[in-house]
């Protein structure tokens, strides 16, 4: 028999196509598939719920939903033999699509079935893990804004987004050093990232991959609001290595310190992060993590 646990996030994406065991049960043979599902009731329950799942000895777990329930969920499996399912049901869904993984309920179902596995890297941020990507600047600031507006829709993203562009100059000063190099002043991003897509099918790190045991990073400097608009139309296309501002390397660890402040906002996988220390560490885990994809 081959246990598998289904960790649901309801408010995922739209939250308007809930999961039910009816459905998931047309997917599986009975007899061969005993079928489990749970339903995260809160911020980090998928984590608790994971947890047990282990406990209980399940063979596969399966995070429905985004990228941040895929960090809850799959946190707990890294180093383990059980491996992780995705459904995607978020909003963004970078890590799904960049592991090809289907939006379409019956394609990810059936990739889940055919148990294909595969070992991803894994980052890590002062102990806490990454799948997809983190970040300090402009989009640790709308991620911020994207949760308090409570819309996890691409418009709440838009309007997140323009929010976080209007109010740029309120922000509080950020002077950080990467590598011991001289602190940069008011960077406008420091993205550090896994995956090659953050969702919505956009990328600041095309060529990033979940297999080469190296982080993509992109350093933009600070910029002004013409060649922030300008940046857009690059993300768009996939060309933010034309914006002269901009820099991208490959490192498997890196070390951010700020000065003048003890904390950093970060967002990590898309959900917003207050770490308390002026240090952060920044590192790859190689193949740790076993995922079921598409052959
Ligand atoms: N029942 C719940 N009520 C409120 N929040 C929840 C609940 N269950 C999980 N969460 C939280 O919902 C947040 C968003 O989840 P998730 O990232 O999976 O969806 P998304 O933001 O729509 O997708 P994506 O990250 O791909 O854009 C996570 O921080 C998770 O902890």
């Amino acid at each position: 028999m081959i246990h598998i646990h289904f960790i649901v996030n309801p408010i995922a994406g739209n939250g308007h196509t809930p999961l039910t065991k009816d459905e998931l049960q047309s997917y599986f043979i009975s007899g061969v598939h005993d079928l489990t599902i749970k339903i995260s009731e809160y911020k980090a329950h998928a984590t608790l719920l994971t947890q047990e799942s282990v406990l209980e000895k399940a063979d596969i777990i399966v995070a429905c939903g985004g990228d941040g329930t895929i960090n809850e969920v799959a946190t707990c499996l890294i180093g383990t033999n059980i491996a992780l399912g995705i459904v995607p049901m978020g909003s963004g869904n970078g890590l799904a699509s960049n592991l090809k993984i289907p939006k379409n309920r019956r394609k990810a179902l059936e990739i889940i079935r055919n148990k294909h596995k595969e070992h991803i890297d894994v980052g890590s941020i002062n102990g806490r893990y990454f799948f997809s990507n983190t970040g300090v600047g402009f989009d640790a600031r709308l991620i911020k804004h994207y949760e308090s507006s409570e819309k996890r829709t691409l418009l709440g993203y838009i309007s997140a987004c323009a929010i976080t562009f209007r109010d740029i100059k309120k922000n509080e000063p950020l002077s950080i050093g990467i590598d011991g190099e001289t602190p940069m002043i008011n960077p406008f991003i420091v993205l550090i990232s896994n995956s090659n897509e953050m969702g919505y099918k956009l990328s600041l790190t095309p060529k990033a991959s979940l297999q080469d045991g190296k982080l993509d990073v992109l350093v933009i400097k600070k910029i002004n609001r013409l060649k922030m608009l300008w940046l857009g139309i690059l993300i768009l296309i996939r060309k933010v290595h034309w914006l002269k501002e901009s820099k991208s390397f490959q490192t498997s660890k890196l070390h951010l310190t700020r000065n003048h402040s003890d904390f950093f906002d970060t967002q990590v996988d898309g959900e917003h992060n207050r770490i308390d220390t002026n240090q952060l560490d920044i590192s790859i885990l190689e193949k740790s993590l076993c995922v079921l994809t598409a052959k």
